[in-house]
């Protein structure tokens, strides 16, 4: 029995019909450990399960970020729980697009790694305009080798994906709807009207007919959880090289990175 009120990273409320999963680490821009993606796991099960919620909301606490993804400040080498790198995040990514209900991503503030991928994954986006979208990996020695690659490609198209990775830019609300990123950009202080709004509409329409449109989505760009599985895979064995740990050490040390004297 999984029982919300003894999380400490996330908060898990229903809201009317909607499940609000809300990522509580705000002095570390929300970015997540081993412990917190159980949580978010547990959270999306809970919503999974429950017959009166409709869709999922994913946010971070506060008004700085959603997700800056791994805690790079509890990071050496490998993260510390279970699976492949030392968190479940296959299992969290698989969650939010296997719940057969709409993800929408509340991107209240900066949404970086993997939380931009957490971002892309979501069934829908709705942005503050004071937010920021981007990518960091190869600034700091990482890579999601396929959500955040391949299907981010899906959304903006192979060229503007291949940017955001190779340069890991910032980008604003009105650029990530331009590319198409996310469904819709609002003011700040109306980004929860907003999402209220989309969570009202879904729940007034057919659960089943939800539950089957997203399958179906989703099993047109399956294939791509082979890929995720695989750059996984292969990204453990990196995170073990002298070249990604410098790009931990130099965000910890707050320099620039020097990859290129431990290129082998
Ligand atoms: C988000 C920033 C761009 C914000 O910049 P700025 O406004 O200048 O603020 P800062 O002073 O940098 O940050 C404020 C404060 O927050 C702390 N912080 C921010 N992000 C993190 C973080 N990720 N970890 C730990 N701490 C963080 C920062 O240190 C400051 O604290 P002070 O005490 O005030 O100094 C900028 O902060 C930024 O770029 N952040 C880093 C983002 C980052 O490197 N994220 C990790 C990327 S790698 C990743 O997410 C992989 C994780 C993973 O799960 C994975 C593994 C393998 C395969 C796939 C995946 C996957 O993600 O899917």
């Amino acid at each position: 029995m999984i029982d919300p009120t003894t999380f400490e990273d996330v908060i898990y409320e229903v809201r009317g019909r909607a499940a609000w999963i809300i990522i509580n680490r705000p002095k570390l821009y929300n970015a997540f450990r081993a412990q917190t993606i159980e949580e978010l796991i547990a959270s999306f099960k809970l919503a999974a399960d429950d017959k009166g919620v409709s869709s999922v909301v994913l946010t971070g606490a506060g008004d700085k970020a959603f997700c800056t993804g791994g805690d790079q400040s509890a990071k050496d080498g490998q993260y510390d729980g279970r699976g492949i790198v030392g968190l479940p995040i296959d299992e969290l990514q698989s969650i939010i697009r296997d719940i057969p209900k709409p993800v929408i991503a509340r991107i209240n503030g900066f949404a970086i790694g993997g939380g931009h991928v957490f971002a892309t994954l979501c069934d829908l986006s709705i942005m503050a305009d004071t937010a920021k979208l981007g990518q960091v990996g190869p600034k700091v020695g990482s890579v999601d080798a396929g959500w955040g690659t391949a299907f981010l490609a899906r959304h903006v198209g192979d060229k503007k994906a291949r940017e955001i990775w190779y340069l890991n830019l910032q980008y604003s609300g009105q650029e990530a709807l331009e590319m198409g990123l996310v469904n819709r950009v609002v003011p700040a202080d109306e980004l929860d009207a907003a999402v209220n709004e989309w969570t009202d509409i879904i729940a007034q329409r057919s659960p089943t007919a939800l539950a089957l449109a997203k399958r179906s989505f989703n099993a047109d760009s399956d294939n791509i959880r082979g890929i995720s599985q695989f750059g996984l895979n292969a990204v453990k064995l990196f995170y073990d090289t002298e070249e990604s740990k410098e790009g931990m050490r130099a965000f910890q040390e707050k320099r620039a990175p020097d990859f290129h004297k431990y290129v082998k």
